[in-house]
């Protein structure tokens, strides 16, 4: 539904900057009613990819297309089938609800009887059936970007972007919004692809990309990325870290990683990891500050695939070992 192919960014220089490649041969596919998440640390590219997917910016080289249509040939089509939500708010804050969805029809056309249809469908879901008079400025954060989602719906979008859509939530209203947006994928049928930091919400989702420097790291189930780092981890807090990883590793031959404060040894197997830790205990028990085995989450799976310390031809491995 959506196809990226062989896309690259590069921002001119000016006289004080030189150029920078945000996106650099970047190749992704979002199948048709996918639900798909695209992360990576700050600065990996994807604000630019985001524009470019929703027409406000044209890439150096490479394309797309959506839902068939060429996103630079035919970017009125493309308009006809996307919906977009924004981080940053796109309501009026000074109208009511109700306000901004009959702004939003009007502007897309929807008169009538089928605009009060849609809307009432759109909100169905929110929290806000009560509230169609109410000042947006009025709502909470969650409350508020209801009334963006609902907005976008409106117009009955195939495929629908989402920038971020739960930063400044609280758990709770995080949570509703993306149970809700589950819902909706399923219940319509609609392609989504999320940007997101929190890997709470990336879970349940079809697939989670990552990208680092502009290209893509890893592309696939949640599931299928959480297999890339074995089982099991063990993870230590230390007060020397690089000092008891130098040791682990020429000591027990152990293929440890440093991240932050903390020491990875990642890839070990169930049953594995007890009596290793009971031997890491044993030889720098005074060294050692905590020491746990835990099951890898996509957070541990995006600090190993983003962390610069990994190897390019490690990485390789692991994409060919997830068949991304
Ligand atoms: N207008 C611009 N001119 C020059 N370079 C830019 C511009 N916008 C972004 N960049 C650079 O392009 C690269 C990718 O930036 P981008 O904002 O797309 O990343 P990001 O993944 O969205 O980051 P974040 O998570 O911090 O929002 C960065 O190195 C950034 O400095």
């Amino acid at each position: 539904m959506i196809t990226i192919e062989n896309l690259t960014h590069v921002y001119p220089g000016t006289r004080k900057l030189a150029p920078r490649t945000a996106i650099s041969d970047l190749t992704l596919e979002v199948k048709d009613g996918e639900f798909a998440i695209l992360s990576g640390p700050n600065g990996s590219g994807k604000s630019t990819l985001f524009r470019i997917l929703c027409g406000l910016a044209l890439p150096s080289s490479g394309k797309v297309s959506v839902a068939g249509f060429d996103l630079f040939a035919q970017p009125a089509k493309v308009r006809e089938v996307m919906g977009v939500v924004f981080q940053s708010p796109a309501v009026d804050k000074h109208l009511s609800v109700a306000e901004n969805l009959k702004i939003h029809a009007d502007l897309y056309g929807l008169g009538g009887a089928g605009f009060t249809r849609r809307r009432d469908e759109a909100l169905s879901w929110t929290d806000l059936v009560d509230r169609l008079d109410q000042q947006v400025a009025t709502l909470s954060g969650g409350l508020a970007r209801q009334v963006e989602l609902a907005k976008v719906l409106m117009t009955d979008p195939k495929v629908l972007l989402l920038d971020e859509p739960t930063t400044g939530l609280d758990p709770v209203s995080r949570r509703n919004f993306l149970d809700a947006l589950h819902k909706l994928q399923k219940q319509r049928g609609m392609t989504v692809l999320m940007t997101s930091h929190v890997f709470a919400e990336a879970d349940d989702v079809d697939r989670v990309a990552i990208m680092r420097e502009g290209k893509l790291l890893a592309h696939d189930t949640p599931t299928a990325l959480k297999a890339m780092i074995g089982t099991e981890m063990v993870v230590i807090q230390a007060k020397d870290t690089e000092g008891l990883a130098a040791k682990l590793r020429a000591e027990m031959g152990l293929a440890v990683r440093c991240i932050g404060d903390e020491v990875r040894l990642e890839e070990t197997e169930n049953g594995e990891s007890l009596p290793l830790l009971e031997k890491i205990l044993e030889r720098y028990r005074p060294e050692v500050q905590s020491i746990s085995i835990k099951q890898p989450g996509l957070d541990d799976v995006f600090v190993h695939v983003t962390s610069k310390a990994v190897p390019d031809h490690a990485l390789a491995i692991d994409l060919k070992r997830t068949g991304t």
